[in-house]
């Protein structure tokens, strides 16, 4: 079977917009099921018994977004999860999506470093499709310290800092930065050509007529699993 299409930058902004518009669907509905799709990628890769401790960074955007609410699921499947979300809008839903978290307890850290030095795993929020230019502050430090980790990292639809349609940038704090596992939202991105590590799909809210309008594949999900796990290059395994 051939490798999975890739879906770009401007053709996934578009889907989400027809998804919310046309598609009726809410920011916070695709939101749910695309965090959940990330806790059970965690999962498959290490569940909490092996790796209890995972720092969760989130950025500003919706990559942010199913970073906290991939930390929720994260908590209810018996991790003890951490968080690090430095640049916090007044957005009304990422301050619900805090609000949970603070409920069960989950700490927020201002330092990324030395949390990341006590987790098992690290998952990238960080920044997703619509990532461009270069990486502004406060995010190199965090850029670099994810390219210099010894501690293993999830990233979510994108490596954060990586050019979503070329890959792995060839200067800059994310140079270096391979991460270990990645879990596509929906439909890989043109940058796995650059990607070396293990690789999911998740994000299963797409009919095949959507899917073929925007020519990309829906994965054979099984069963109530909202992740399918594809080769590096989202070649069948
Ligand atoms: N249909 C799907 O598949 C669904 C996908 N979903 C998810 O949404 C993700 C896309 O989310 P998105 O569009 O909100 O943007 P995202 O990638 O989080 O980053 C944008 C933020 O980053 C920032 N920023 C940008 N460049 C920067 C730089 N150089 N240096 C520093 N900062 C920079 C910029 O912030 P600003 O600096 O403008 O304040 C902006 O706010 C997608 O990848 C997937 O994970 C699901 O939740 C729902 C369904
Ligand atoms: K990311």
């Amino acid at each position: 079977m051939a490798a999975l299409r890739t879906i770009g930058p401007k053709a996934a902004a578009a889907l989400d917009e027809e998804l919310m518009s046309t598609g009726a669907f809410s920011v916070d509905q695709l939101m749910e099921l695309a965090g959940l799709s990330v806790a059970q990628a965690m999962y498959a890769l290490s569940p909490p018994q092996q790796s209890p401790k995972i720092l969760v960074a989130c950025g500003p955007g919706n990559n942010g977004g199913d970073g906290l609410v991939a930390a929720r699921h994260l908590h209810h499947f018996g991790y003890k999860p951490t968080m690090y979300f430095p640049k916090q809008t007044k957005n009304e839903l990422y301050q619900r999506l805090r609000k949970q978290l603070e409920q069960l307890k989950v700490p927020f850290t201002d330092d990324f470093v030395s949390a990341a030095g006590k987790s098992d795993w690290i998952i990238d929020a960080i920044f997703g499709f619509s990532f461009s230019g270069e990486v502004r502050e406060p995010f190199p430090a965090v850029i670099k310290a994810l390219a210099e980790s010894k501690v293993p990292v999830l990233a979510v639809d994108a490596p954060s800092s990586w050019n979503i349609e070329e890959g792995p940038p060839k200067e800059g704090p994310g140079k270096d930065y391979n991460p270990d596992a990645l879990v596509s939202m929906t439909a890989p991105k043109p940058l796995i050509k650059g990607f070396k590590g293990r690789h999911f799909v998740g994000g299963r809210f797409v009919g095949q007529e959507i899917a073929e309008k925007y020519g990309f594949d829906v994965p054979p999900y099984q069963g109530s699993d909202q992740i399918v796990e594809y080769g590096s290059q989202g070649e069948k395994l």
